[in-house]
């Protein structure tokens, strides 16, 4: 007990897998024998960085996805690799997809979320560092959250304590 933890970060490691399958009957895929009893592993985050399906794959970019405003179903749907794969992909990523969305979409329409500033009013930017591991998640970071109305505020001082 008490002894820290060193996690790895993602930039040093670059290889994040998904979970290993066990395979129990030799199968082959696009032509390679895959014998039985073989443990195979999806390697998650080159399938979600690959260049040739999302250009500059580190860049923040949400439009990547969008053509005239609606889902442009030429990129290809990162849902291939983020939740598994086969008969075990994650039962959950319907509800888990429709409750970011919800969670997500809350916030923005109630806050403005910004790069914090410091002491002398400078902009502070963030590092994009990631802990990597089981779960990927950015390294503990600032940030500015305003309400983006008098509505709003308003709205969160009207709960209660116990609602928040
Ligand atoms: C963003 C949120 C989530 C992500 C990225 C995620 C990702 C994953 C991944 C990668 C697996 C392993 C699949 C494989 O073996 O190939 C998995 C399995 C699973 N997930 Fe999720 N998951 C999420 C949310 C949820 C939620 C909300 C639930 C339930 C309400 C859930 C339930 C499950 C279950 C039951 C399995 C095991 C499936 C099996 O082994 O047959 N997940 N998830």
């Amino acid at each position: 007990m008490g002894d820290s933890i060193t996690v790895p970060r993602l930039q040093e490691v670059k290889s994040v897998l998904a979970i290993p399958h066990f395979v129990a009957v030799e199968d082959e895929y696009r032509g390679y024998r895959i014998p039985a009893q073989s443990v195979v592993i999806g390697k998650a985050w080159a399938i979600l960085h690959d260049k040739d399906a999302y250009p500059e794959p580190d860049e923040f970019k949400p439009e990547r996805f969008l053509r005239d405003g609606k889902l442009n179903p030429e990129v290809q749907d990162p849902e291939i690799a983020a939740f598994g794969f086969g008969r075990r992909i994650c039962q959950g990523r319907h509800m888990a997809t429709a409750s970011i969305w919800l969670a997500i979409s809350s916030m923005l329409a109630a806050f403005k979320i910004t790069k914090p500033v410091d002491e002398f009013g400078e902009t502070i930017e963030p590092t994009y560092e990631y802990l990597a591991g089981l779960i990927c998640a950015p390294v503990p970071f600032k940030c500015s959250v305003t309400p983006r109305s008098l509505q709003t505020t308003e709205a969160i001082r009207s709960l209660n304590a116990h609602e928040i």
